[in-house]
């Protein structure tokens, strides 16, 4: 029955660029450097912190050159523990707007389109051709448009993809592990193809030496800061926005949108915009929500941080309709007419009920012996609903012990138990990436030993549960109240 049940990942590094590129003729921009020395002094006495790294007040002083930044801007940028944040400086409101950027200052796979590398990058994937153009940016230095804006990017995060081999042994076993793995080889799978097939050839336009920590370098930046669910947007990086940190203290994803305003002086334009989801005083950080569905393996591998709530723990459980089942074919027909395929993924979330359509699925790949009939075509329409409950002791007994062993032996697979780990966590003292790592081996382990705490307690009721059969029986009026058999009787 290996084969019945799998447990497999869900899903499917850097260096310091150098920032000036000689091959780029130099264009004197006498407008933005007389501006900006006047800004620097006003933003540096009166403005920003002057914790605040350089790069950060140049960029402060660019967004107010370029119109983004004004009087009424009630935010500024901050070091916070997140990083860089942004600030209130007075009280806002909840849902007041905080900041609009124009679209002209959009990044995403439109711009790249109408930028000097748009011809070769038509085919690319987007987020590919976001990537391509981030770099060249930044390795243009001085010469590039996006300067100031690049250079408050950070050279990584702890997103487990820079993890080095001896952190990553700190999440051995677990699900994160595989799918950062599978990530990682993805992302160097298409940098090759990338490089063969797009920066080699085009050394014109990419006349430096780009490399493969490069490319994980602006992955990272991208699935880091990239803003994704604006309606007609499926990958966009937004300067200033970007610097808005998360918190749980968020509820609700709402607060960015695409509206229509002035965008400049005398133009009109699509502006994203971003509302503050809570009431703030004056000094505090403004936050968002990131995600929601993210589960805590999600949030460290997407923004290299994670969340103590252990409403983020999760552990996705994979099911498989073994080719070699004498059923393949009907399962499989069944599997599809209810929206699933030969392997079926369920993320399983710690405190909730299991999944939608997990119980039938397991019990029609475990479907055989005298149950089979359930697979004849006269059922197909009432099949599933049949496996909402349970079709017969074997079955049901054979979905427990099934589950229980990849339970167990995914927990076999960790080198810490749940109480070593909540040792470490009381001693403290913990770099970052180890705390992420103990509170995601910790999740994994929580969520795997509810899965089997509820199929231990199934099973512990087997003997209780009501079948296909007897239920059949009870619709036909042939079984009393008490499960006794009624015979008919001639009047
Ligand atoms: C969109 S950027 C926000 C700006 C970022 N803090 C910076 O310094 O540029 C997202 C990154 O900020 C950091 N971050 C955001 N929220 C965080 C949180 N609640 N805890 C820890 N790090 C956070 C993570 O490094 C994440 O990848």
């Amino acid at each position: 029955m290996a084969s019945l049940f799998t447990i497999s990942p869900s899903t499917p590094s850097s260096s310091i660029l150098k920032t000036h590129f000689p091959f780029f003729k130099t264009k004197p921009s006498f407008r933005r450097l007389k501006k900006r020395s006047f800004f620097v002094n006003a933003v540096l006495t009166t403005e920003i912190d002057p914790n605040v790294p350089q790069t950060v007040h140049r960029f402060w002083e660019w967004l107010k050159d370029e119109g983004m930044v004004s009087g009424k801007t009630p935010v500024k940028p901050g070091v916070v523990p997140e990083g860089l944040g942004l600030v209130a400086t007075r009280d806002i409101g909840r849902n007041e707007v905080v900041l609009e950027v124009p679209r002209k200052f959009w990044i995403n796979p439109d711009a790249v389109a109408t930028s000097e590398i748009g011809s070769i990058c038509s085919g690319l994937k987007p987020w590919i051709s976001v990537a391509l153009f981030l770099l060249r940016e930044k390795f243009k230095g001085e010469e590039s448009k996006w300067k100031y804006y690049i250079d408050v990017f950070p050279e990584g995060t702890n997103s487990t993809i820079y993890w080095s081999e001896e952190e990553l042994l700190e999440i051995q076993g677990t699900q994160l592990l595989s799918t950062t793995l599978g990530v990682k080889e993805y992302v160097q799978n298409e940098f090759r193809r990338v490089e063969e097939e797009v920066i080699l050839p085009n050394k014109k336009l990419f006349p430096f030496p780009l490399t493969m920590d490069d490319f994980f370098w602006a992955f990272g930046i991208l699935r880091s800061r990239a803003f994704s669910r604006l309606r007609n947007q499926n990958l966009v990086v937004i300067p200033f926005a970007d610097l808005i940190n998360h918190s749980s203290k968020v509820t609700t994803e709402d607060h960015a949108h695409e509206v229509r305003g002035p965008a400049g002086l005398f133009s009109w334009d699509y502006l994203f915009q971003l509302r503050s989801p809570l009431s703030l005083k004056a000094g505090e950080q403004v936050f968002i929500q990131y995600d929601l569905n993210k589960s805590n393996a999600d949030m460290a591998l997407d923004y290299g941080f994670i969340e103590s709530n252990p409403d983020r723990d999760a552990f996705t459980l994979t099911l498989e309709i073994s080719e070699s089942d004498e059923f393949f074919a009907d399962k499989l027909d069944i599997a599809e007419v209810n929206g699933f395929g030969e392997t079926a993924y369920f993320d399983i979330k710690y405190g909730q009920s299991l999944p939608t359509g997990l119980l039938q699925y397991l019990r029609l790949v475990a479907l055989g012996g005298t149950d089979a009939f359930l697979l004849e075509s006269i059922f197909r329409n009432s099949v599933w609903g049949f496996l909402e409950l349970p079709v017969s002791r074997a079955n049901e007994e054979l979905i427990c012990k099934v589950v229980r062993n990849a339970c167990k032996s995914a927990l076999s697979g960790y080198h810490t138990t749940i109480e070593g780990d909540e040792k470490l966590k009381e001693k403290g003292n913990l770099s970052p990436r180890l705390e992420m790592a103990i509170g995601i081996r910790t999740g994994e382990k929580k969520v795997l030993q509810q899965i089997d705490d509820v199929f231990k307690d199934r099973e512990s009721e087997l003997d209780t549960l009501e079948y296909y059969q007897e239920r059949r029986l009870k619709d036909l009026g042939l079984v009393g109240e008490q499960g006794d058999i009624i015979f008919w009787e001639p009047k």
